[in-house]
């Protein structure tokens, strides 16, 4: 699909939904009886974006697409300039996650944001003002507003910061513990005691998860890594392999397989022929059924395997919902579309697990292999969670204006010191547009929904891992963290009923249909990390670690 046919056909669509949209607000669907059918008219008597006249709509999706473009096609040198062709996927993440040279990190991770944010800035205030317009046409006071109406939570962003808020303590534990590794990797001058950790030493272009400072973080060095990349890579795995192992998983817990169509027309690599491509992966419903694809730049990796896991969990959803109305061919909220994937990712990454499949030698049960397994998934989750909240925090104050449009970056900044306790490696100013740097500001996908899933994908594994019976509350030997649903049935089945519902009930009544809870709850991410916030505590101790991080360092100048 090139991107004039996306645009002509997101038109269509538009006017079809206008149309659909005129039919349905002349019936008075509040007075149906039947539940189910009042829910559809429900949904069908909101238009999001196609309430936009054709001209604001079109300008709204060349805007969009053209910083899509801009995201997808930029290119960067490298330290010393022998190459200028360097791609994001898999040239700039490579380094991001493997170079431990200050200088060369602090290069790419500049260049990467000259070379694709700051040159969206301007696009991005008119798009603001084109979200707000369609945000009005729909009855709502602004972007948030409309972003945040398929929650249908009424206190939703409270909710959120009441999460955020039970989870600091254990960030602050990891933050202080990653720094002081950092400080010892790198020497003091570089990181410093009690300040914010540099964004570009943190393994990830933005610094959202820390994974890959596995090596550097790793409590007992000594003992095994479950990084296993180089035992994949060793063991000759390809993309394909990697998507028919989760595949493998999935049917395991009898859940739908694959279907032909997904085999035939799925992009698992980045194509070598030079094709322009949207990297960032996504997976894509066809609604019959039985085309659903992945569109993944696959490289042969741990974190790869995840994300692959993580898309196929989309896929399972589109055909779990199959049978739904339309309109509920989605998911109970956004974030379980997102957590459905991850969920079952949380039994993949165990040692357990990866010695079944063959990745990891024989893994006595030693409570510092298992010390160094908790500490990679706090690396990915909780490092994850500050930023999954940022993302939105910003463009939430910037729709309603809390967030002037000539502080876009020094705000955007103001959280990522005071939520991530991170700094840029240089100060920044109102010249740059750091968000842009991130696909889904110039891709215009939410993002709290990453934040609900990383807290809902607990509470799912541990009901799950209840039910196949590989976890106990009360028996420390079998500890959240060492579940492993593969192959359990009755797990599947719980975890099939609740997808099977789609939209079709309020998330809560999802919710209650896989954990027995109505609500959101940060206790499983606690209780599953329980023996690392203990380890993590006495170690600061030990070390002396300051908790927090000083915030009076200028980070960005309000220059224009
Ligand atoms: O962005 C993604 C994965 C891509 C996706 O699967 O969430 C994708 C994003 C997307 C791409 C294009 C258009 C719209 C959204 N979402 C889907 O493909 C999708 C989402 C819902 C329903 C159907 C498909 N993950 C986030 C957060 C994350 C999640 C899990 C682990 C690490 C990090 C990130 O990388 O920052
Ligand atoms: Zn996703």
């Amino acid at each position: 699909m090139t991107s004039a046919g996306m645009l002509a056909s997101r038109l269509e669509y538009a006017r079809f939904e206008k149309d659909r949209w005129k039919q349905v607000t002349q019936v008075d669907w509040k007075s149906i009886k039947d539940e189910n059918v009042k829910r559809q008219f429900k949904v069908l008597s909101k238009l999001g974006t196609a309430a936009l006249p054709e001209d604001r709509l079109e300008k709204y999706d060349q805007l969009q697409s053209g910083m899509e473009r801009t995201y997808s096609t930029a290119r960067v040198c490298n330290l010393n300039g022998t190459s200028c062709d360097l791609s994001l996927e898999p040239d700039l993440s490579e380094i991001m996650a493997n170079s431990r040279d200050p200088e060369e990190l602090e290069h790419v991770w500049l260049a990467w944001r000259e070379n694709t944010g700051k040159k969206m800035r301007n696009s991005y205030k008119e798009f603001v003002e084109l979200i707000n317009e369609a945000a009005e046409l729909n009855g709502f006071s602004d972007g948030t507003e409309l972003w945040l109406d398929v929650y249908d939570t009424a206190d939703f962003q409270s909710q959120i910061a009441r999460l955020w808020d039970q989870l600091t303590p254990l960030y602050e534990q990891l933050h202080a513990y990653v720094r002081g590794r950092l400080r010892q990797h790198y020497g003091e001058e570089v990181v410093s005691r009690d300040g914010p950790i540099p964004a570009h030493l943190l393994g990830n272009m933005w610094s959202q998860s820390w994974g890959n400072l596995l090596d550097i973080c790793k409590p007992y060095p000594e003992k095994a890594s479950v990084d296993v990349t180089p035992q994949m890579k060793a063991q000759g795995y390809t993309p394909l392999k990697m998507f028919q192992m989760s595949d493998e998983f999935f049917t395991s817990l009898g859940l739908i397989p694959m279907t032909p169509e997904f085999w035939n027309r799925s992009i698992l690599e980045k194509p070598d022929d030079g094709r322009e491509l949207v990297c960032h992966a996504s997976a894509w419903d066809f609604y019959d059924g039985k085309d659903v694809r992945i569109k993944q730049c696959t490289v042969v990796t741990l974190e790869d395997l995840i994300t692959a896991h993580h898309e196929m969990g989309h896929i399972e959803y589109f055909l779990q919902y199959a049978g739904q109305p339309q309109v509920f061919k989605t998911g109970a909220n956004p974030g379980f579309h997102e957590a459905v994937g991850d969920t079952l990712a949380l039994s993949v990454a165990t040692p357990k697990h990866l010695k079944k499949i063959g990745l990891l030698e024989e893994v006595i049960n030693d409570p510092e292999v298992d010390m160094n397994f908790l500490m990679s998934v706090a690396l990915d989750k909780i490092a994850f969670l500050p930023f999954g909240y940022v993302m939105d925090k910003w463009r939430w104050g910037v729709f309603s204006g809390d967030i002037s449009e000539d502080d876009l970056n020094c705000e955007w900044w103001k959280l990522r010191l005071g939520l991530q306790g991170i700094e840029p490696p240089q100060v920044r100013s109102e010249m740059d547009f750091d968000p842009g740097a991130k696909y889904h500001i110039p891709g215009n996908v939410p993002y709290i929904r990453y934040f609900v899933s990383f807290i809902i994908q607990f509470q799912f594994h541990k009901a799950l891992c209840i039910t196949a019976n590989q976890y106990d509350p009360n028996d420390r030997a079998r500890p959240l963290h060492q579940c492993d649903i593969y192959n359990n049935k009755e797990a599947g089945k719980k975890l099939a009923k609740m997808l099977s519902m789609g939209a079709s009930k309020p998330w809560p009544d999802a919710m209650e249909a896989i954990t027995g809870q109505r609500e959101m709850d940060a206790t499983a991410l606690r209780d599953y990390f329980q023996p690392l916030e203990d380890w993590l505590k006495r170690e600061n101790q030990e070390n002396q670690e300051i908790i927090g991080w000083k915030t009076d360092e200028p980070v960005c100048t309000r220059e224009p």
